[in-house]
């Protein structure tokens, strides 16, 4: 499996630059690139990636989509003095030219397609390409919102026509509509189009009525082109994840693309004067680790937009240590989606109902009302005020982000433990795992005896578990000092470890604990003080046990030929982790497990976004092959094995639906539909 993370940037691309005074265009500035870079070297980023070089794109790969007409006004800008410049400049909304400007744009199409074929050959597993003039807006004919040559469609049209590639993913989280992008795939439905937008009712620009939710596509592109508009500023981080969760996952799964390339722009950070939204730099971690369980983790990250220096480089570095496979930070802020940022993610569903079999069962019934309900919003607050109060107002709070990012970036950035798995094998099956792991030494038995004598009496009642007991708090402790990243564990019998690993861990300071249990689960440790999140994911419905908002019963038997379980994952266990914010995650499979391997795997790789991936895995020791595979997910040796998809039935909908309606109060992350009577 092809492992490592390219990263191209030439600071020839720094040399395309404003020549004249223009308040529009005077934000994109070379040091755009150079400080992102510099950030890079001062994390020591740079250093851990695979230097792939760039190159300029050749005319044939400019052609794959722009006409030869705007090939040649690009190429006739080269040799023109700046009063040309600025003439031929105007001809277009908000773009400039300078003579080295063609030399720029063709670099950044060919670090672009160098990116591709680095992720495609299998060289890399991923990469991110530092470029400018950025692409999005830039259309077959036109230049457009500072973009040229649209990098990332040429791009995509490049590994159709290369690779034979059939299902390409583009996800666009620039805080601008990359409407360039749209027109150039709206009829194709081997391109999936996301982008998410700050729209406010169309006031915002590019002010395009095709920029709003029912824009799906057309002819056989429809249900292809997904726009969330953002009618709001002030968006943060829980209306991003949200928006993940809820609306482009869910896609993206369905979709299955064999490769994932990102408009990945951050002027949808916190600071940015485009924007003016409140997520914090480390979300881009987790939009990253999410699209990473695609495409077999191929995955091209190429740079758009993002104008406040600060706010982008640090986002930029974010991004970079996800792709390297580092442990994700902990997000910030509260966990509870705006309304307006509800009612977008609720209309784009309506709007795909008809194209996508996992919103097969969406009721849709609010629509006669929604859509003008939101124009009666509209009318109602004709200034719309943000619903955040957005912290950063404007250029001169700059100081403000500065200093909010030193502070808050300290505290988020950690060294990245050496080690990133830990394990021990009570019965010596050392060979079992497929995958280097670190071996903890296990804490002898007079010591064990000790410890559970006095603290887990009532729960150990047989010496059996003692050896597995040993093993799973010398591994605690390790993640406890954060030596290691995560660890495994098998276990004679699964309820007894679990039991005690959750006790062990709130007793050693962990205030805040996850636990899923796939299987039958004997002991059910108590819940009632919020310090444990219990997850039961059991075939039958758990007699006795009264449901809370700190043990949800999961009743899931996986479908016989593939995988149906991300609905459950996408749709609810995550949003109800991501609003809990653990500072660890154990997940135990016991006897009778009703998941598939590929079910149990989504699980280990999606979760590893929360606690900075603290995740501790306690394995019934009979199922060697869900330790394999765990193993691997854990190690990130490979990207995850998802399994065939498989849309869910009615009933299953309906399960999520129910058990989303009963807890979207408590764990406001679930929420993605307006309920009648805003
Ligand atoms: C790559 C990118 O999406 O960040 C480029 C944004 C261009 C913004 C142009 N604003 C024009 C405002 C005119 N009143
Ligand atoms: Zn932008």
């Amino acid at each position: 499996m092809a492992s490592g993370t390219a990263l191209i940037y030439d600071e020839e691309m720094t040399t395309h630059k404003l020549l004249w005074s223009d308040p529009v265009c005077d934000i994109e500035v070379p040091e755009r690139l150079s400080s992102s870079y510099d950030q890079l070297k001062r994390y020591h980023l740079v250093e851990r990636c695979v230097h792939v070089p760039a190159r300029e794109a050749s005319q044939e790969e400019i052609l794959l989509v722009h006409s030869s007409e705007h090939l040649e006004v690009a190429k006739s800008t080269q040799t023109m003095n700046e009063e040309e410049l600025k003439k031929v400049s105007g001809n277009y909304d908000a773009f400039f030219f300078h003579p080295n400007t063609y030399c720029c744009a063709r670099l950044a199409v060919g670090a672009t397609l160098e990116l591709v074929d680095a992720v495609m050959s299998g060289k890399v597993r991923n990469g991110m390409a530092l470029v400018r003039p950025p692409g999005h807006h830039s259309q077959r004919n036109a230049a457009n919102g500072f973009c040229l040559f649209n990098n990332v469609a040429i791009a995509a049209e490049y590994a159709k026509l290369k690779y034979g590639l059939q299902r390409i993913l583009i996800v666009d989280w620039d805080v601008h509509h990359g409407q360039g992008t749209q027109y150039i795939f709206e009829e194709d439905p081997s391109v999936l189009y996301f982008s998410w937008h700050r729209y406010e009712h169309q006031e915002f620009w590019p002010s395009l009525k095709e920029s709003d939710y029912d824009a799906v596509g057309l002819g056989k592109g429809k249900g292809f082109n997904i726009n969330l508009p953002w009618n709001k500023v002030g968006m943060g981080n829980s209306d991003y994840l949200a928006a993940f969760f809820h609306v482009l996952l869910p896609m993206a799964f369905e979709f299955d693309p064999e490769l994932v390339i990102v408009s990945s722009g951050y002027d949808s950070g916190i600071g940015d004067p485009e924007g003016q939204m409140n997520a914090t730099p480390e979300v881009f971690a987790h939009l990253t680790h999410f699209v990473m369980q695609l495409a077999n983790g191929k995955l091209c990250v190429i740079l758009e937009g993002g104008y406040h220096l600060k706010s982008l480089s640090e986002s930029v570095c974010m991004t970079v240590r996800t792709l390297l496979g580092d442990p994700v930070p902990q997000i910030t802020g509260e966990m509870a989606p705006c309304l307006s940022a509800v009612e977008s993610i609720q209309n784009v569903r309506a709007a795909h109902k008809s194209y996508w079999k996992w919103l097969m069962y969406e009721d849709t019934s609010f629509l006669q009302n929604l859509s003008t309900k939101s124009l009666l919003l509209k009318k109602a607050n004709p200034n719309p005020s943000t619903e955040h109060e957005s912290k950063i107002t404007n250029n001169d709070e700059t100081v403000k982000v500065e200093r909010f990012l030193e502070l808050h970036m300290k505290n988020i950035l950690f060294p990245v433990p050496p080690i990133k798995t830990a394990t021990t094998d009570s019965r010596g099956s050392v060979h079992l795992l497929p995958v280097p792991v670190h071996f903890v030494k296990e804490i002898d038995k007079t010591e064990i005896k000790a410890l559970v004598s006095g603290f887990y009496a009532d729960i150990v009642k047989e010496d059996k578990n003692l050896l597995s007991l040993g093993s799973i708090l010398a591994i605690l402790d390790k993640i406890l000092k954060k030596e290691v990243c995560n660890g495994i564990a098998e276990s004679p019998t699964c309820s007894v470890s679990v039991a005690v690993a959750l006790r062990h861990s709130v007793r050693f300071g962990f205030q805040r604990v996850l636990c899923i249990f796939v299987g039958d689960m004997e002991i059910i440790p108590n819940t009632e003080d919020g310090k444990i999140l219990m997850i039961h994911i059991c075939e039958k419905e758990q007699s006795g046990k009264t449901r809370s908002k700190h043990y949800i019963s999961l009743n899931w038997k996986e479908d016989a030929e593939g995988n149906d379980f991300f609905p459950a994952v996408l749709g609810f266990i995550l949003p109800v982790a991501y609003s809990y914010q653990p500072n660890l995650t154990v997940i135990a499979v016991g006897p009778n497990r009703s998941l598939g391997i590929s079910g149990i795997s989504l699980l280990f790789s999606l979760l590893q976004g929360l606690a900075e991936s603290r995740i501790l895995a306690v394995i019934k020791d009979t199922e060697i092959n869900v330790m394999q595979s765990v193993a691997k997910a854990l190690v990130g040796a490979s990207a995850p094995q998802f399994g065939v998809y498989v849309p869910p039935t009615q009933e299953k909908v309906n399960k999520i639906k129910i058990l989303r309606d009963q807890f979207q109060q408590e764990w406001k992350m679930l929420q993605c539909s307006v309920k009648d009577g805003i």
